[in-house]
């Protein structure tokens, strides 16, 4: 068993770096710790190794041996969640993104991943019009833009297809304003502050903070109940993540729905700024890699031509013939994964990992980056946008499975497939149907990008010439 320790090796103490007491080695991850955390890997303490946050021990997991073996092999131990002050007036211990480790938790993501399978076609078609949208959009702009707002909004909305079969124009502030509530707490970083050094909470500031958080989490659970009670009042058969809900529960409790109003709050929240900065990367790297935009493009025009809809037909049955495309897509996730260390896991048993003792209660920190840049693995060039490594000898797509910008094993994401559909989709609508161009002031935009809860792009501004 790849890392595994025989029955009688004799377990090892995690080693790790010292830290300074109260906030241990925060301060030297403050921004960009993935890469910190992974040259500590590599230079210092080997793939697994304990950090202090605050008065919080973590375990931080890199490179694929161990991923493998904590999230596939040991999935009932890693699989847990931290139990915070915070999490608990985020999110009432519902949803699947914070949620404990339990019964509960199984059954909601057995419905949540069934209940995407049934409405697949909802989705995909919700994708479209979202993406069809946003070329018209693209269409109108004049000279030089930043388009974040714009494919922000159009993520945003596939959620809204996908749970309740309606779009906001762009128009309308009430999808903005609901976004905006559903991110105001985690932004903060307050809440990461929260989450690992607990008692803070007893400070006036912090304490006054979470009862915010407590009745922001009211305030969502009502705007989305209205919204799910809205589409069961319309007689319409277009099923959706709602009328699922309906279809299994037949007559909710009050806990139900609002377990299901916290769930949807982690697809607005997970499936908005996720996806959009996860497309920005793909265009930005076109834009600094022109050979391969205009390869790619080539790959569109030869598969897509004479499609009535292009987009859907490069979601659907010309898929599997997109091999350079998916490449593009997969380099893409692969140098600038937006979650470059995932959500924390939480050790619910006392365990062990790669020979090292691990005790039941540790925080985890699943390092997601130090895989996609493993120098064994990607060798001779980790650091080097190259498409044609997720390419074999006849120049067919393919997985190597060490490119995990979605997690691995039993808490991976649940709409993995929505947003690969998605960023196909937009890649599509965006290079088939136009030449694109950074501005100059940009061309030279910091590639390391925000790194914040989210690694985003810095922004840039584009330029969009329709193609013959
Ligand atoms: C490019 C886009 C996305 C990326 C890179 C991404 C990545 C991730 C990662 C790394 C995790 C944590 C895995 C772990 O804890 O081991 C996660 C969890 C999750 N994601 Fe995504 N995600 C994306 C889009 C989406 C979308 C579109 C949705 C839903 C509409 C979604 C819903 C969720 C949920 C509900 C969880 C929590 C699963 C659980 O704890 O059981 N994500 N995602």
């Amino acid at each position: 068993m790849a890392g595994s320790q025989s029955n009688n090796e004799e377990l090892r103490d995690l080693p790790g770096p010292w830290g300074f007491p109260i906030v241990g080695s925060a301060l030297s991850l403050i921004k960009y710790k993935e890469k910190s955390l992974s040259q500590w890997a590599e230079e210092d303490y080997g793939d697994v190794y304990k950090v202090r946050f605050g008065p919080t021990d973590t375990l931080v997991i890199n490179g694929f041996e161990a991923f493998q073996e904590a999230f596939i092999e040991k999935a009932t131990a890693y699989s847990g969640r931290l139990e915070a002050k915070v999490l608990k007036a985020a999110r009432d211990n519902k949803g699947l993104f914070f949620k404990q480790y339990d019964d509960l938790w199984t059954k909601w993501r057995k419905f949540a991943r069934e209940s995407f399978t049934d409405i697949w076609h909802t989705i995909e078609d919700g994708i479209v019009t979202e993406t069809e949208h946003l070329q018209e959009s693209l269409s109108k702009l004049e000279g030089e833009s930043d388009i974040k707002e714009l494919v922000l909004s159009s993520m945003a909305n596939v959620v809204m297809q996908t749970c309740f079969s309606r779009r906001y124009e762009a128009t309308d502030s009430a999808l903005n304003d609901l976004v905006t509530l559903v991110y105001a707490d985690i932004r903060d970083p307050k809440f990461t502050v929260l989450f690992l050094v607990p008692w803070l909470g007893r400070l006036p500031s912090m304490s006054r903070f979470i009862s915010n958080a407590d009745s922001n989490r009211q305030k969502i659970i009502k705007k989305l109940l209205a919204l799910a009670d809205e589409r069961t009042a319309e007689n319409r058969d277009t099923p959706d993540f709602v009328t699922s809900f309906y279809k299994v529960f037949e007559n909710p409790t009050r806990e139900e729905k609002e377990f299901l109003a916290v769930l949807m709050e982690d697809f607005v929240f997970a499936g908005s700024t996720t996806t959009a900065s996860a497309f920005l990367w793909v265009v930005l790297f076109m834009m600094k890699n022109p050979e391969t935009k205009k390869r790619m493009q080539q790959e569109l025009d030869n598969v897509l031509k004479g499609c009535p809809s292009p987009v859907r037909g490069a979601i659907t049955h010309k898929k599997d013939e997109l091999h350079y495309t998916r490449a593009v897509i997969e380099e893409s996730f692969r140098l600038r994964p937006i979650a470059p260390t995932s959500l924390f896991h939480y050790v619910q048993e006392d365990t062990s990992l790669m020979g090292y003792k691990v005790p039941k209660g540790m925080a985890v920190m699943p390092n997601i980056w130090s895989v996609h840049y493993d120098k064994k693995f990607w060798a001779p060039d980790p650091e080097t946008f190259r498409a044609e490594r997720h390419l074999d000898q006849s120049g067919a797509f393919k997985k190597s499975g060490h490119v995990i910008p979605f997690g691995i094993g039993w808490r991976s994401c649940v709409g993995q497939r929505i947003a690969e559909t998605e960023i196909l989709a937009d890649v599509v609508a965006m290079f088939y149907k136009f030449d694109v161009t950074i501005a100059a002031s940009d061309a030279n935009v910091d590639m390391a990008g925000d790194s914040a809860a989210i690694l985003s792009p810095y922004p840039f501004k584009l330029k969009f010439t329709p193609r013959n």
